[in-house]
């Protein structure tokens, strides 16, 4: 790729998580979004051409679909690709699986999201964790919004000499707001089956030096989860330290229950109020008064926005993909100055 040129993005599915990293490409100075693919005709391909961006049906049929239905179309997923330097897929979980023998075809980077495995690239990414060893590759795998959260707190404490081991209970959230109607749990809580849930396991696939056992129950709301942490330190340590590691991440906000931000709801409509599209709080927002130090044992609860924190890891993985940016804090610094992370702390001052 000419070193000047912007990088060709294409996103495959425009749902949750692919409207967002449109959104988010589409804002970065040394990218363009070269267009969005997906199967559906109504009001949500829609909104792709009212934003100004391409549209492209998965194959003819879906095509001729949205041609049936008034929307304007630029081609298949074929001619998408073929203009576009690399493709972030966001279909559903083990959609993307078979996708990816379209993308090696044709001979074109991809990255995959959360829903799926790591053998599908034999890659998994967190920015701040494993932004070096994604330098270069075919693809990647952005892990889900729980993973994401688990490494970039535990890899802060790790960083700072503080961490032997984490047990993490997660409230999840039922169902994505948008989707509401369809589904979801009401006046039940539903435990995980298995012990340890998922989460823990795949952070190891970013880093597997970390000690993390996490289990899970699903909770009728569709706002966000909630993490509960109990960590076991190398040493006794004071909380300013285990806060200040915690500070050394640009991605993880300090928040204060003193603030007024008691519930997570309070947390969103702080989004809504800085101008963040979709409310999205791409940061873990940690409280920093609930979190408690005794001896060498930590305990802290955090939030994380499901559908918005993998976003910046998003934009941060095509880069390392292409390669022009080798340095991980110089991609972080451009997602989150084009993402206005950051903006937390300087709204509530020093937490
Ligand atoms: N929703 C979340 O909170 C969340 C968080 C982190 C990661 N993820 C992961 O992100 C991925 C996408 O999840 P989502 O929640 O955005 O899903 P979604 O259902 O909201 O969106 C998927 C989109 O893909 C489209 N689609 C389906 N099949 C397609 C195909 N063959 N070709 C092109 N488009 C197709 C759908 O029409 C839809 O618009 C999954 O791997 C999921 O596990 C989701």
């Amino acid at each position: 790729m000419n070193g000047n040129r912007k990088i060709r993005v294409a996103v495959n599915g425009y749902g949750v998580i692919g409207k967002r990293v449109a959104d988010a490409v589409a804002r970065q100075d040394d990218m363009e979004l070269a267009g969005v693919s997906d199967i559906n005709a109504d009001w949500r391909s829609r909104m792709v051409t009212q934003k100004g961006y391409r549209l492209f049906g998965a194959a003819k049929e879906q095509a001729d679909l949205m041609r049936e239905a008034g929307l304007d179309v630029s081609g298949t997923l074929e001619d998408l690709l073929a203009a576009a330097d690399l493709v972030v897929d966001c279909t559903p979980k083990h959609v993307a699986a078979k996708n990816v023998e379209i993308y090696r075809q044709v001979g074109i980077k991809f990255i995959v999201q959360g829903g799926e495995k790591h053998t599908v690239t034999g890659h998994s990414f967190v920015a701040e964790s494993s932004y070096v060893g994604a330098l270069d590759r075919e693809s990647t795998r952005v892990v889900s919004c729980n993973t994401t959260s688990i490494v970039r707190t535990l890899s802060a404490l790790k960083n700072a000499g503080l961490l032997r081991r984490a047990r993490g209970t997660l409230l999840r959230r039922a169902t994505d707001p948008w989707e509401s109607h369809l589904g979801g749990i009401m006046n039940t809580l539903v435990p995980e089956p298995e012990i340890p849930s998922h989460q823990g396991p795949d952070a190891k696939s970013v880093d597997p030096e970390l000690d993390v056992v996490t289990m899970a129950v699903k909770v009728p709301e569709t706002l966000a989860h909630l993490h509960y942490w109990a960590v076991q330190l190398t040493r006794p340590a004071e909380k300013e330290e285990v806060l200040e590691a915690f500070r050394s991440s640009s991605r993880i906000a300090l928040i204060r229950m003193a603030d007024g931000l008691t519930a997570i709801n309070t947390v969103k409509e702080l989004m809504a109020d800085l101008g963040r599209p979709h409310d999205n709080l791409y940061e873990v927002a940690l409280w920093s008064d609930m979190l408690k130090v005794e001896g060498d044992e930590l305990f802290y609860g955090y939030m994380v926005d499901n559908q918005a924190i993998v976003i910046p890891e998003t934009v941060d993985a095509i880069r390392a993909l292409v390669g022009q940016i080798r340095d991980p804090n110089e991609s972080i610094a451009r997602t989150n100055a084009a993402l206005g992370i950051g903006t937390i702390a300087k709204a509530l001052g020093d937490q």
